[in-house]
């Protein structure tokens, strides 16, 4: 038999084991030996095995690829995506830790980046929450208010438009309403869910891979599982710096042209630390990454 060459896009992961969309039709894929390196969204070159199944040749070159590490792995949560939305939520509270951390992997990634805040309907912890955001907005986040809920046709009015042409993923903590804002933006999302579970053979796990949807114009949509940690033990610490939005106007203004700015005199970014200029949680990350990158394994 010969074998038909073809190109695909990943469009959801669970392990080793991968589906590809490619001229219409979904196909389970394996890598070639035990590699674990394909990203959903990745563009790759198969070799049909069977009517529905492929091996994976080969990933097409990346715009972008999205992801965590820490010294033991890394995991990749999605290539040649052009945009970020972290979802947050009036309740359950979320972390400006995982926050932070996701938009230092955006930056470092070359992938822009926005917040939703979902669940406006809530109204207790609303001024709060809006509070809270102001320090993003001020580093020139856009921060999108929505109700997957209360709102809905608010809510797909707001974001529709920011998400056609873009490939866009999704990431938020759990319960931040991240699901049901994918419900509202690719109708029968839950049925396409189940169907590539099937196919993927998760079983009941529907929420814990990620996976790949079409917009109904131009555009795609990543849902990727919640999450608790968000390690970027893969960034040095010239891309730490620079990945840190609110450090940049004062990067270059150092005393030391390799300044750390953790306690080195006449440090710009200290100095705009201490007049407020940055937030001290972002510098206190910051900090944190430092330390988190030198740890060696032996
Ligand atoms: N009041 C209110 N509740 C919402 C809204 N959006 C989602 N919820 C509720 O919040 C809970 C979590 O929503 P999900 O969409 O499952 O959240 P998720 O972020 O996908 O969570 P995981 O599946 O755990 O990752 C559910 O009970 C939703 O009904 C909203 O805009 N307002
Ligand atoms: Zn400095």
């Amino acid at each position: 038999m010969k074998q038909a060459a073809r190109t695909g896009i990943i469009i959801a992961a669970h392990g080793r084991h991968y589906l590809a969309e490619s001229e219409g039709a979904r196909l389970q894929c394996v890598t070639r030996g035990k590699k674990t390196n394909v990203a959903v969204g990745d563009l790759v070159d198969l070799t049909l095995t069977s009517p529905d199944q492929a091996v994976i040749d080969r990933i097409q070159e990346r715009k972008t690829l999205l992801y965590r590490s820490d010294q033991y792995k890394s995991k990749l949560l999605a290539a040649n995506v052009t945009q970020l939305f972290i979802v947050v939520a009036t309740e359950p509270g979320y972390t400006d830790d995982l926050v932070s951390r996701s938009l230092v992997a955006a930056e470092a990634a070359g992938i822009a980046a926005s917040l939703i805040l979902n669940k406006v309907d809530v109204t207790e912890n609303l001024a709060r929450t809006r509070q809270r955001l102001e320090m993003y907005t001020a580093m020139g986040y856009p921060v999108h208010e929505v109700s997957a809920i209360g709102q809905l046709e608010h809510a797909v009015a707001t974001l529709a438009p920011l998400l056609a042409g873009q490939s866009t993923i999704l990431i938020g903590q759990s319960g931040m309403g991240k699901s049901s804002l994918i419900n509202l933006l690719v109708p029968g999302a839950d049925i396409a869910t189940r169907e590539i579970s099937a196919a993927l053979d998760t079983g009941k796990h529907t929420t814990t891979f990620t996976r790949l949807y079409h917009l109904a114009g131009d555009g795609t949509v990543i849902d990727s599982p919640g999450f608790q940690e968000f390690g970027l033990y893969h960034l040095s610490e010239g891309m730490l710096e620079r990945a840190f939005r609110d450090f940049q106007p004062y990067l270059g203004g150092c005393k030391y042209y390799n300044c750390r700015h953790l306690q080195e005199p006449q440090c710009a970014v200290l100095e705009a630390l201490r007049e407020g200029k940055i937030a001290k949680m972002r510098h206190e990350l910051y900090g944190q990454l430092l330390h988190e990158s030198a740890q060696t394994l032996y």
